[in-house]
């Protein structure tokens, strides 16, 4: 398969190190050179981002100036409804037909996959590279472990060679961090570990985060 195309989509409301070092060693696994970070814009199943999508977006762009494994795909801002991923992976898909497709994921997000906007569409679509996470035991429900035993593969190399189709677990450093326990670190006035420098000196600089969430 020539061309892979390796999305991560997020709130990102802050970006943290627990998604940076997760994406990297999957990427690495996988042997990614390239991962596209895909900001939501409306996210379908939590209430709205607590900052603006342009300081969202800026502090992923400051991200992606240090680490060279990511870029930035704007399309789901672009998009005045809720950023159901089917519908940007249908738009990836028409773009690339023939394009090895992974779209990366937390371990929590593939717990509750199936409440997903048309998920059983998913797959159909591109492969899922799943990060470990800290507190978030490989446990899942029915449905899921049903969909981890047709799709799952230990074998990296299936998620470059078929467009879509597979599941793979990664061995990730599992992180224990997440963006709203930064949000309250930040709101009591703390400085809080596992922030990106340059996102940490923005989150500053513009006082964001402040209130209580
Ligand atoms: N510490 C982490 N380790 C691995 N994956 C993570 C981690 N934090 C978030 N993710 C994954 O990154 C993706 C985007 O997450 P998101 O931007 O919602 O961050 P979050 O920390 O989960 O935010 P919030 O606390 O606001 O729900 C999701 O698939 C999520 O599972
Ligand atoms: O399509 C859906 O129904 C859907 C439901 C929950 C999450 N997602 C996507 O999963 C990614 C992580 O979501 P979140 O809520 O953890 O930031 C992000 O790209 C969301 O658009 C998508």
């Amino acid at each position: 398969m020539s061309e892979v195309i390796a999305l991560f989509g997020g709130t990102f409301d802050p970006v943290h190190m627990g998604h940076l070092h997760a994406v990297s060693d999957a990427a690495k696994q996988v042997g990614l050179t390239k991962v596209h970070l895909l900001p939501c814009h409306i996210p379908p199943h939590k209430s709205g981002p607590k900052v603006s999508a342009e300081h969202r977006l800026a502090m992923l762009e400051l991200v992606c100036q240090d680490w060279p494994l990511f870029s930035v795909d704007k399309r789901e801002l672009e998009r005045d409804t809720p950023s159901y991923t089917v519908e940007t992976l249908r738009q990836f898909r028409q773009e690339s037909p023939k394009a090895a497709l992974i779209f990366i994921i937390g371990m929590d997000s593939l717990k509750s996959l199936d409440s997903w906007y048309h998920w059983p569409e998913l797959l159909k679509l591109c492969h899922l590279l799943v990060c470990q996470r800290g507190d978030c035991p490989a446990e899942f429900n029915p449905t899921i472990q049903a969909l981890l035993a047709q799709h799952q593969t230990d074998n990296p190399e299936r998620l470059k060679d078929t467009p879509n189709g597979h599941i793979l677990l990664a061995a990730t450093r599992a992180v224990h961090q997440s963006s709203t326990a930064l949000r309250q670190t930040l709101a009591q006035g703390h400085e809080p570990d596992l922030l990106p420098p340059a996102v940490l000196a923005y989150i500053q600089q513009h006082k964001l985060y402040q209130a209580p969430c």
